[in-house]
């Protein structure tokens, strides 16, 4: 089956994503215990989109997050290189602009938009699996109004270090396992533990988005450090 390396080999990630598209949401609710529910309610408060703002739904998927910033009234970019995770959205919403959601294929490090597009860019649970971070946080401050913002929800780390690698311990072994019963790739929910395992802490993520030239970086925990939001500003 296929599936990522740490090495983030594009073709690789784009292709083992539009392997596990079509039981993709089912999934996470099973392997988040009902808690993505939670982690991405707190993304549509934290975005704060309004009537009229265009918001850009980076690594989108099959666009669940896109959905409930449309529900506040934003028009939203739901951008992704799986045309498999875009399809299987598309096809829920019932066209490829449906709902305040338009779908555009495109690529994180290279954005196919034009400079000072966005009043919000934001990217859930996509960033972990880009191959260079630093290209695609500044390629989303380029499409950035000045004055807009960006929230990042991703998988994080556990302050209390022993208990983060025993979380890892235990992902390592169950998400493969629950996988098996309900996905077409459970080789991609491996991926999916060793990826979070390598993935920065909160400071130095806060720190990268910093030195790509984001401003008044925050962050802050949700489930004891599962999962970070981070926040930062365009201010020129
Ligand atoms: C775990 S899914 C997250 C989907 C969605 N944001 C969500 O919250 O459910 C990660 C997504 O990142 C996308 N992705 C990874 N690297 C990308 C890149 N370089 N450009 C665009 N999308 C990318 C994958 O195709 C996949 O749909």
């Amino acid at each position: 089956m296929t599936r990522a390396e740490l090495d983030k080999d594009p073709r690789d990630v784009a292709a083992m994503f539009d392997t596990i598209a079509g039981r993709y949401d089912l999934l996470n609710s099973v392997l988040s215990l009902g808690r993505e529910r939670h982690w991405r309610r707190a993304v549509v408060n934290a975005v704060d989109a309004y009537s009229g703002e265009l918001v850009l739904d980076l690594a989108a998927g099959t666009g669940t997050s896109s959905e409930s910033f449309a529900r506040r009234g934003a028009r939203v970019i739901a951008c992704d290189f799986s045309l498999g995770m875009l399809r299987v959205g598309a096809l829920r919403r019932g066209g490829a602009s449906r709902r305040g959601v338009t779908v555009v294929a495109g690529d994180a490090l290279n954005l196919p938009f034009a400079d000072e597009t966005f009043d919000a860019v934001t990217v859930s649970f996509g960033l972990r699996n880009v191959n260079d971070v630093d290209r695609a946080l500044a390629e989303l401050l380029r499409v950035t109004r000045v004055g807009g913002r960006l929230v990042i929800c991703e998988f994080s780390h556990l302050p209390v270090r022993p208990l983060d690698r025993l979380l890892g311990r235990g992902m390592e072994i169950g998400l493969p396992l629950v996988a098996r019963g309900f996905s077409d790739n459970p080789d991609a929910y491996a991926y999916l533990s060793e990826s979070i395992a390598a993935w920065p802490d909160q400071p130095t993520l806060a720190g990268r988005l910093q030195e790509v030239g984001w401003s008044r970086v925050a962050w802050r925990n949700l489930t004891f450090g599962v999962v970070a939001l981070h926040r930062a500003h365009r201010e020129r």
